[in-house]
């Protein structure tokens, strides 16, 4: 199973993000590529060959950034091939304040995803209900389409560490989908 994680970051904050799911997906593969959106246009035959790609930007101003989005547009290369048809998906964003619109960062990196249909996989970490500690434990941000992490830049950790737990377990948690479906994908291949 091979997993590539497809990032842009200005500033270093979404790049810790993408090393903590990173370290997950390590959980289940020792062949994972982390590239950022300029490695990945200049290798994208090696995403050609993965099982599943995680996608991570910033969000600016309420979306993708724009070199997030410049890799978008480079895939309508070949877009009407289909050729990431059934892969696995996953994204997740990163800003500075606690919603920031994030959501509508997530909301376009899975219709991107849907454009190539691929098979996007939610957070699938429960967040605690308990008042007060709700923040500094898994999916503190409580978001489902995709991970969410903000990054307070006048902190020296860049992220908080509860951030970088459930970072780690949504890398976990997309290479065990892969895994599941590429060996199902195999068995149904073998019995036919
Ligand atoms: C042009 C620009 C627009 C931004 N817009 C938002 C925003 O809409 N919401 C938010 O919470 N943070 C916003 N931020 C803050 C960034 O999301 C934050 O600094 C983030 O950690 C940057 O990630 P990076 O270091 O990976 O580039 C913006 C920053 C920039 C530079």
């Amino acid at each position: 199973m091979t997993l590539a994680i497809v990032y842009h970051s200005n500033y270093g904050h979404t790049r810790l993000v993408a090393e903590a799911i990173f370290r997950g997906t390590q959980q289940l593969t020792k062949d994972t590529l982390l590239l950022s959106t300029c490695e990945a246009i200049a290798q994208i035959e090696q995403l050609h060959q993965a099982d599943g790609i995680i996608f991570g930007s910033p969000t600016y101003f309420g979306s993708v950034s724009a070199e997030f989005k410049k890799f978008m547009e480079f895939t309508g290369s070949f877009w009407y091939r289909q050729l990431w048809k059934d892969k696995i998906a996953a994204g997740f964003t990163n800003s500075s304040t606690t919603n920031g619109d994030k959501l509508h960062t997530l909301i376009q990196l899975s219709l991107f995803a849907a454009q190539h249909s691929m098979i996007w996989v939610s957070t699938g970490i429960l967040p605690v209900f308990t008042e007060g500690i709700q923040q500094t434990e898994p999916n503190g941000m409580a978001s489902y389409l995709g991970f969410m992490a903000q990054s307070d830049n006048s902190l020296k950790t860049l992220t908080p560490p509860a951030d970088l737990t459930t970072a780690f377990l949504f890398g976990k948690r997309v290479a065990q989908c892969t895994q599941q479906f590429v060996q199902t994908k195999s068995l149904s291949i073998q019995s036919k």
